[in-house]
């Protein structure tokens, strides 16, 4: 682990996001991240109130971190983290890095974003500081650009770009889905089918005779 690093310095991932509902293109981006990086751990962040998704109706936090779990349950290296979900109030990531960085104080945080969210940064809240707290790593995303003009006006040498297997999967996409009654099998991992399925997650509302 990390007795083989010269400054013994544990490295973990942070996976922000809203994860309604968790898929199969979110643990991928994190799987090839841990690996490129050699993190000792990625720790998924379901967010508690998205803020620039406020013009559409999220699913309840405990829903989302749930999917969360059950999605990550067989990985040994991944963890989900309530902190987002238990702070009130619109979700930041300055505020998750600075919590995970007081309850890691011995790890350097990478956190991993996909090609959209990267390309957003600058709207972020204090995005000057957040370069402070945890290198960026953006991944390659169908249907996004990501090249070195996506990084105008941010710190390159506190982001590194990783091309990862290509899936062109979103959740917006999964819950349609669902709410057509078409299948997401394999969109999304099994137990998260199960979950949406019994708690009728996405479902039309059953209309009155
Ligand atoms: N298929 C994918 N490949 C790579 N990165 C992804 C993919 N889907 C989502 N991400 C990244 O994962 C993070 C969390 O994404 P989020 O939970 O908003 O999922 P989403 O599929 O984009 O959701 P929605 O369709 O509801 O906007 C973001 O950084 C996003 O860019
Ligand atoms: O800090 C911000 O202002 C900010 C604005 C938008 C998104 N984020 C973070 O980006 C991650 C992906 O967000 P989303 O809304 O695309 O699921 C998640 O961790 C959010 O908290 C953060």
């Amino acid at each position: 682990m990390t007795d083989h690093r010269p400054d013994g310095r544990r490295r973990i991932g942070v996976m922000g996001g809203t994860f309604d509902p968790i898929h199969h293109g979110h643990l991928v981006a994190a799987s090839e991240v841990q690996s490129w990086f050699d993190l000792d751990e990625v720790i998924f962040a379901p967010t508690g109130e998205p803020w620039q998704k406020a013009d559409r109706d999220v699913s309840p936090a405990e829903d989302r971190y749930l999917m969360t779990v059950i999605a990550t349950a067989a990985n040994p290296r991944f963890a989900v983290s309530r902190v987002d979900i238990d702070r009130d109030g619109p979700t930041y990531t300055i505020d998750t890095l600075r919590d995970l960085a007081a309850l890691h104080p011995d790890a350097d945080l990478y956190f991993i974003t996909g090609a959209d969210a990267m390309a957003a940064l600058l709207t972020w809240r204090d995005h000057e500081e957040l370069f402070k707290l945890a290198h960026f790593v953006g991944c390659t995303r169908p249907g996004h650009e990501m090249d070195e003009s996506t990084l105008e006006g941010l710190p390159k040498d506190r982001i590194t770009l990783v091309e990862i297997p290509a899936l062109a999967i979103s959740s917006t996409d999964c819950r349609d889905r669902v709410e057509r009654g078409e299948p997401v099998w394999y969109l999304v991992p099994d137990g998260v089918v199960q979950y949406i399925g019994k708690h009728r997650l996405y479902a039309k509302p059953e209309s009155t005779p």
